[in-house]
């Protein structure tokens, strides 16, 4: 298969799946989210696969989620196909498709993790974190939010309350300090992290592939309700990427100036 934005390989059943877009920190556009989802089917299909790898190129980033640079225009992103809910984004699909993967999905965090780069691997199964790595969300530093998974799941993981202190004041976590909240399983050193990565898919792969199926759709039963919630944030950040309050943000960020939503306190 032929990827721009990603790689993709398969070895000894373990499908690693790595953004390859270094330049933006691994932001992903449209196509880069569109050729995720290709990916991750074609590991779902694949019943030589016994797990996932999700990770970003480079020892800077992870992926630090929606590509403001690509942006440009007025609402959503570059992408204006039907399925990225008027936003732009297959967002909402690729996070159901991470969820419903009836193998596990382990993050490889090899450096930041930001915005929509953080709700990736708050979905996957497991992560893994370089000690380097970082760790929050932006959303409302740049006019965005995910209402949806990137909460709600959000807080099952570490809580009401500090869910809403990341969300609340976009500040960045060391990968230790992830650990502690239960939001990271296992941080080793940098040049360590994709072979601890392989290590613990190696042992998946060792298990009954029909127990770890039906041991995911168990852990997802108790959040998928989240699914209608996360809709519906979908479409109303369509919506509210349309208003001059989300264009703020997004252009404070592109012109490298603070950014100023005192006059949309209302
Ligand atoms: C990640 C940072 C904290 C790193 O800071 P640092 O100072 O180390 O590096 P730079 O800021 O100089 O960045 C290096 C280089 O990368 C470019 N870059 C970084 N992030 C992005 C980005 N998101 N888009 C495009 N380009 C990016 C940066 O411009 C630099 O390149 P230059 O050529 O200019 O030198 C810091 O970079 C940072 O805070 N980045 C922004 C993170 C962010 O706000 N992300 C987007 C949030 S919105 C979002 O992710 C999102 C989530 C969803 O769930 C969605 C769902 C549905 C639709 C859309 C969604 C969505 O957009």
């Amino acid at each position: 298969m032929y990827f721009e934005d990603i790689n993709y390989e398969k070895h000894e059943g373990i499908a690693t799946i790595t953004i390859n877009r270094p330049h933006v920190y691994n932001a992903f556009r449209g196509l880069t989210i569109r050729e995720l989802i290709a990916a991750f089917r074609d590991a779902w299909d694949d019943n030589a696969v016994g797990a996932v790898i999700l990770t970003g190129e480079g020892e800077k980033a992870f992926c630090v989620g929606g590509d403001q640079k690509q942006k440009a225009g007025e609402g959503g992103y570059d992408d204006q196909g039907g399925l990225g809910m008027g936003i732009g984004l297959e967002v909402e699909n690729l996070h159901q498709t991470i969820r419903n993967i009836p193998k596990p999905v382990i993050a490889a965090v090899n450096g930041f993790a930001i915005g929509g780069g953080h709700v990736l691997h708050v979905i996957c199964d497991l992560t893994i974190a370089a000690d380097t790595a970082k760790f929050g969300q932006s959303g409302p530093k740049v006019g965005s939010y995910d209402a949806g998974f990137g909460s709600a799941y959000l807080a099952r993981i570490v809580g009401e309350k500090k869910a809403r202190e990341i969300w609340y004041l976009c500040e960045q976590y060391s990968a230790e300090e992830c650990k502690e909240m239960g939001l990271v399983n296992k941080v080793v050193p940098q040049d360590e992290l994709q072979d601890a990565a392989r290590n613990w898919a190696g042992k998946i792969l060792e298990k009954s592939p029909t127990a770890i199926k039906m041991l995911k759709y168990s852990f997802n039963a108790d959040s998928a309700s989240i699914t209608g919630i996360s809709q519906l944030a979908m479409g109303s950040l369509a919506m509210f990427y349309n208003s001059e309050e989300s264009e703020e943000g997004k252009n404070a960020f592109l012109e490298k100036r603070p950014v100023d939503f005192q006059k949309f306190r209302s």
